[in-house]
């Protein structure tokens, strides 16, 4: 079969847009001699579309989705990314008013049925649906679209319409995110009328249609990472790269200023009373870092370390926790390095650990020492040897002239070991030891009402330490 030559279209940033035609020709081609089966793309289709809006919006203040199928493969798609959104922990509904009795279309929505998916006529929708839904997702037409809208999907598209210069929540319009095409809109010319859909997010398939130039809200995204390089080639494809494991890019930057004041997070779930917390303040720490790592968050051994100079000068930076118990809490670090002169001379210090997604905070209080000698020499040779000669050619915190000083330094250390003979640790690289008097855990509660425990040391006499719990007000 000869290779079609498509002339298409360039966006910004090189992106390549394609013609109703030209989206049907890869369409064609990735399900003809590229192997692929409809399910197949469906799939990563609508698991694209889930991951974009779990991306932007969080299912935090946008549970409540409601998804609003085409009868063609558009539809699909969103059948398929309600599942998903499911499994993210979103309630979506459906509303599908022009089914197909196409066994992958029943197998979509009898997969959706058995999670208790709820599918609602058109006539269940409410007036307003901002009183019901969070987000709506338009799931009605795509490349195949043509002609104006006929019903039932006329006057639910009329339902999601905000004319220029009018408030969407006024209008009790929910924020719209389209799969491929806004639907309604021409496939190549857009919204010729400026009289159709306005959605906040776009989730472009494959590549992007040319309508999409004419896209004005705030979230463009690519999703469906599944075009093959043989693909890319015949076609000229020029698509922007997917990063790490993800299964959507944003095209081009958001376009609406961050509202800054508005970014915020309801901690909900978790709790931290006094019949639940520990009497020691070390087995809480455990139980909290044990439960950070099963989590799998990332660095969770990653913590703030405040000191301050002579002069009570402040400053902090994040170092990582290389051990703890009953005496106190470690880290590693250079002895000529800025903490490590303040810790010198003013030996005192305060750690913070924020685990995020936990919800949780751990603030530590106390004196600082040295760790000694034998123990800041096992760390440092359990450490990977790239890290130990780095550590031989940093003279932290002092300023130098260029990269490429420590880079000749580190070439010519690793030619000295390159014999694999144990490398001595710098005397002025070692550890700290931080003996905790106050150990605070917050626990991020509704309504900014924090659970909040502190530890205190509480000397009585010389000999015996016991810790005194007190909950703080948030
Ligand atoms: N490789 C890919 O790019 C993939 C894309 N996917 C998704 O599939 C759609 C395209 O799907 P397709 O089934 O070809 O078409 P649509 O979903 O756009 O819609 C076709 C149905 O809509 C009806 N239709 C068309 N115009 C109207 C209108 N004016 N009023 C009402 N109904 C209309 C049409 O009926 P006809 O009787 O007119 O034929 C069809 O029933 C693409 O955009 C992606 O979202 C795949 O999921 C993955 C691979
Ligand atoms: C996540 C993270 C972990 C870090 N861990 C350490 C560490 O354990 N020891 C260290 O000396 N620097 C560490 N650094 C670098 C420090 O933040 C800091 O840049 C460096 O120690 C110099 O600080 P100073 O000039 O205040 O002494 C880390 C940085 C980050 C972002
Ligand atoms: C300069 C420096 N020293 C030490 C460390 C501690 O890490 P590790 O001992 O695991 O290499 C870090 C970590 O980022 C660091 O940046
Ligand atoms: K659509």
């Amino acid at each position: 079969m000869a290779t079609p030559v498509l002339q298409h279209s360039q966006g910004p940033d090189s992106i390549s847009y394609l013609s109703q035609a030209q989206a049907a020709s890869v369409d064609e081609a990735l399900m003809g001699e590229l192997g692929f089966s409809i399910d197949q793309l469906m799939e990563l289709a609508g698991l694209s579309v889930a991951s974009a809006i779990a991306e932007v919006y969080g299912v935090q203040g946008h549970s409540r989705v409601l998804v609003i199928c085409g009868p063609g493969n558009n539809g699909g798609d969103g059948l398929v990314a309600a599942r998903h959104l499911y499994h993210f922990g979103y309630k979506p509904r459906i509303c599908y008013p022009k089914r197909t009795s196409k066994p992958i279309y029943q197998g979509l929505v009898t997969q959706l049925e058995s999670l208790g998916v709820p599918f609602l006529s058109a006539d269940e929708l409410p007036s307003r649906l901002t009183d019901e839904f969070d987000l709506i997702v338009d799931a009605m037409f795509g490349f195949s679209f043509h002609g104006i809208p006929r019903p039932p999907f006329d006057s639910l598209l009329h339902r999601l319409v905000v004319p220029l210069g009018q408030n969407p929540k006024e209008l009790g319009v929910p924020a719209v995110v389209s799969v491929d095409i806004p639907s309604g809109w021409h496939v190549e010319d857009g919204d010729t009328e400026c009289t159709g859909l306005r959605p906040d997010m776009l989730v472009s398939l494959t590549a992007p249609k040319l309508c999409a130039k004419k896209f004005e809200g705030p979230h463009h995204f690519l999703g469906g990472r599944f075009v093959p390089p043989a693909i890319a080639n015949k076609y000229s494809l020029q698509l922007p790269p997917y990063p790490g494991t993800s299964m959507c890019v944003r095209i081009g930057k958001p376009n609406q200023p961050v509202d800054v004041a508005a970014l915020r997070v309801n901690y909900v779930g978790f709790e931290l009373l006094e019949e639940q917390a520990h009497g020691d303040p070390i087995q809480q720490f455990k139980e909290w870092f044990d439960e950070a790592v099963r989590q799998d968050l990332p660095e969770p051994n990653a913590m703030t370390l405040a000191t301050a100079n002579q002069d009570g000068r402040p400053s902090a930076r994040m170092v990582l926790l290389k051990g703890f118990d009953e005496r106190g809490f470690v880290w590693y670090t250079n002895y000529d390095s800025e903490k490590a002169s303040d810790l010198l001379s003013n030996p005192k210090a305060s750690l913070v650990f924020f685990w995020e997604r936990l919800h949780r905070q751990v603030r530590v209080e106390g004196p600082v020492e040295k760790v000694p000698p034998q123990e800041s020499d096992e760390y440092f040779h359990s450490r990977p040897r790239g890290s130990q000669i780095g550590a031989m050619v940093s003279m932290q915190s002092s300023v130098i002239p260029g990269r490429n000083v420590l880079e000749k330094n580190y070439e010519g250390l690793v030619a000295r070991y390159a014999d694999g003979s144990p490398i001595p640790r710098p005397t002025n690289w070692g550890g700290f030891r931080l003996y905790p008097k106050v150990i605070e855990f917050w626990q991020g509660r509704e309504s900014r009402l924090h659970d909040r425990l502190r530890y205190r040391l509480v000397e009585e006499g010389t000999s015996n330490q016991t810790w005194v719990r007190e909950r703080l007000s948030p």
